[in-house]
């Protein structure tokens, strides 16, 4: 029996990512002048000294554009989100967040719900994170009646979770689609930064390392067991999910929601806790399958910031060819918080079709996808690549 089919759970095959969609908001930002616009849209001007430090953190983080709802304009309109701490600011994040957080994450699943290409009744469950906005009803009866999605669909909405959390949702998935009959899961993270967007001061660096990483975007997954031949192109199959608390690592990242909006605080340490830390969730994630060589398995690791990569990398030896996909999201759209390993997940099968390779995991079997947030806590999602199958749909922003 294969090592797969020795996994599986209940009711047949395991769950399998069988689409993928994502979606930006058009307003991008070039990293490269971002410290100019930055200081300017926030009336930092005055300060060359902090702006030579935020020039710094952008050059480091590796990151070349981000997308962001919040143009100049809107933040013209609203001076209170580009104040450091403005107590009148929370309606105004909040209105914007509650509006747009379930439109993002609709675009995104048209995409992934064309390329399936099942009808939209055929969607069992709805699973939704986003780290703000939470509303009553939520994001994910919002997209509901803005995807006109059957109103018996259920639906688990996940606010404020963070950036482990695009590993979470495909948990859940997971133990959704094995578990209920002819399951079809749509997964949808959406993350728009106007909750933490703010201006400086001189004291709290960590909101430095905020303001010059986050972007906003969406991403959606289908997934479901049993894919049917021919219908349903299966992509990479869920094989094992887990989720720790990293040990010693209280309060090294955290946010509050406050009445001047969601505040984020991270320690320098988080990059060098996440090294020390990952081997052993991944001897307890491989062992079962006998796979110990990390370079043996393709990577999808949540870029919560250019040292955490580097730090994975050398911790594990890992070749650097393995961080491509993960290094471009981060490149191309800065740390979308859940959203980036679906985006990167979705970039690893597009290059894998488009470059000959076997699978869509870069042409290997087996794969991880870590998760990264507040805690610290880490999810550790174990993959394997199904065949590439031609004519992958391309779902380009
Ligand atoms: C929100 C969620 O749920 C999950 C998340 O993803 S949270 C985000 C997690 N990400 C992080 O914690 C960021 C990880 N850090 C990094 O990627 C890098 O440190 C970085 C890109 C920010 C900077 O790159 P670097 O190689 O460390 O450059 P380095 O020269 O050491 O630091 C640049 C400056 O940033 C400061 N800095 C770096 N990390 C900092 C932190 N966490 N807090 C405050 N300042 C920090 C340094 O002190 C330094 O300041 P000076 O230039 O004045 O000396």
């Amino acid at each position: 029996m294969a090592i797969s089919e020795a996994v599986h759970q209940v009711g047949g095959g395991a769950a399998a990512v069988l689409a993928i969609g994502t979606a930006n908001p058009p307003n991008v930002v070039e990293q490269s002048t971002y410290p100019d616009y930055f200081f300017r849209v926030t009336n930092n001007e005055h300060k060359p000294e902090l702006k030579e430090k935020f020039k710094r953190i952008c050059e480091k983080s590796m990151i070349k554009k981000r997308h962001m709802v919040l143009t100049e304009e809107i933040l013209k309109e609203n001076p209170s989100l580009c104040c450091y701490m403005d107590e009148n600011s929370l309606d105004i994040r909040h209105d914007i967040m509650v509006e747009e957080v379930p439109k993002l994450g609709a675009k995104a699943a048209i995409k992934a719900l064309e390329e399936w290409g099942r009808p939209l009744s055929d969607i069992t469950h709805v699973i939704f994170s986003a780290m703000g906005g939470a509303d009553l009803p939520g994001a994910d009866y919002k997209l509901i009646k803005l995807l006109e999605l059957s109103p018996s669909t259920k639906r688990v909405m996940l606010y404020g979770l963070g950036c482990f959390s695009g590993g979470t949702v495909l948990r859940i998935a997971k133990d959704l689609a094995e578990n209920n009959e002819d399951a079809r899961v749509l997964i949808v993270c959406s993350e728009i930064n106007a909750i933490f967007f703010r201006g400086l001061d001189d004291v709290h660096f960590d909101n430095f390392v905020c303001q010059a990483i986050f972007g906003d975007g969406a991403a959606a997954v289908v997934v479901g067991a049993n894919p049917i031949p021919g219908v349903e192109t299966p992509l990479f199959e869920l094989v094992s999910t887990d989720q720790d608390i990293l040990p010693d690592s209280e309060g090294a990242i955290e946010g509050h929601l406050r009445e001047v909006g969601l505040t984020f605080h991270s320690i320098s340490q988080v990059p060098n806790i996440i090294g020390k830390n990952i081997e052993k969730n991944l001897v307890k994630a491989f062992t079962p399958l006998g796979i110990s060589d990390w370079n043996s398995l393709f990577w999808i690791v949540h870029p919560g910031g250019r040292a955490i990569l580097d730090r994975v990398e050398e911790k594990l030896q890992l070749k650097q060819e393995k961080m491509r996909a993960t290094r471009h999201v981060l490149s191309e759209y800065g740390n979308m918080s859940s959203v980036c390993v679906l985006f990167i997940m979705d970039e690893m099968r597009k290059r894998s079709a488009a470059e000959g390779k076997l699978t869509a995991g870069e042409g290997l079997d087996w794969g991880v996808l870590c998760g990264f947030g507040p805690g610290l806590t880490m999810e550790t999602v174990v993959l394997r690549a199904f065949p590439v199958a031609g004519g992958l749909v391309s779902n380009g922003n």
